[in-house]
């Protein structure tokens, strides 16, 4: 197979004026397995037919994820759906954006570029990180490597990830959000 393009962007990314992201003092140093965020969160939360990453605090302030590609993971006979593809890397951005910052926010837009098939057995090696910060506005980036941390690139993603406060989730979601992210072991707490 040819070599993936390196990139089919043709937009400036961010895409407006932001501050370099100043990691929280209290963002996990390297080497730290990152806890679940949510034990019933479909990336990696213990949820039948989720998918059931983990992710790692690396140097230079990248977090690295891992998404093992099963049967249950299929679109095409044998290939990843590119929708749970997606959902591996919002779950990959959005794991950057929590631990770096620790500023809850939630995904306003995803982008994917889809480079290269991702076959069922293989793993998808996701290294994510934030690119700016424009109030609110938090930007992220990541690409996801076939097999190994230096394999070839099959898919690149950027989102944007808005900030909010605690109350979006109860008010939109459970009224027992709080709780139910404090009952999560190890979550980092809100
Ligand atoms: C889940 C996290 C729990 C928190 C725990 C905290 C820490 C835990 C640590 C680690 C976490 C680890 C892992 C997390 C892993 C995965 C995360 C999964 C994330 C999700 O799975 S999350 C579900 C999908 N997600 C939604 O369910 C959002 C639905 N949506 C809304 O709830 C609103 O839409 C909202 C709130 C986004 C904005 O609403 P709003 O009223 O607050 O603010 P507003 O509209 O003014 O936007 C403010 C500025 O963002 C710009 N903006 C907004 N959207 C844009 C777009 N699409 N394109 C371009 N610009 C956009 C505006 O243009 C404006 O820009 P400006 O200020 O410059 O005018």
């Amino acid at each position: 197979m040819s070599e993936a393009p390196r990139s089919r962007r043709s937009t400036p990314w961010p895409p407006v004026d932001t501050e370099s992201p100043a990691p929280h003092p209290d963002a996990p140093r390297p080497g730290t397995k990152l806890a679940v965020h949510y034990d019933q969160c479909f990336g990696c939360g213990d949820v039948e037919g989720g998918l059931h990453m983990r992710s790692t605090m690396g140097e230079h302030a990248l977090v690295h994820s891992q998404f093992a590609v099963t049967e249950a993971h299929q679109g095409a006979p044998g290939l990843a759906h590119g929708g749970l593809l997606a959902c591996a890397f919002d779950e990959a951005l959005g794991s950057a954006v929590g631990n770096l910052l620790r500023r809850p926010a939630v995904t306003g837009k995803l982008e994917t570029d889809f480079l290269r098939p991702v076959p069922v057995g293989s793993t998808l090696f996701i290294t994510a990180k934030v690119d700016g910060v424009a109030g609110r506005k938090l930007y992220a980036s990541a690409e996801g490597r076939l097999g190994a941390e230096d394999g070839s690139v099959a898919v690149r993603a950027r989102a944007l990830f808005v900030e909010v406060g605690f109350e979006h989730f109860t008010t939109h979601g459970d009224p027992d959000a709080l709780t139910k992210f404090r009952q999560t072991p190890d979550q980092i707490n809100p």
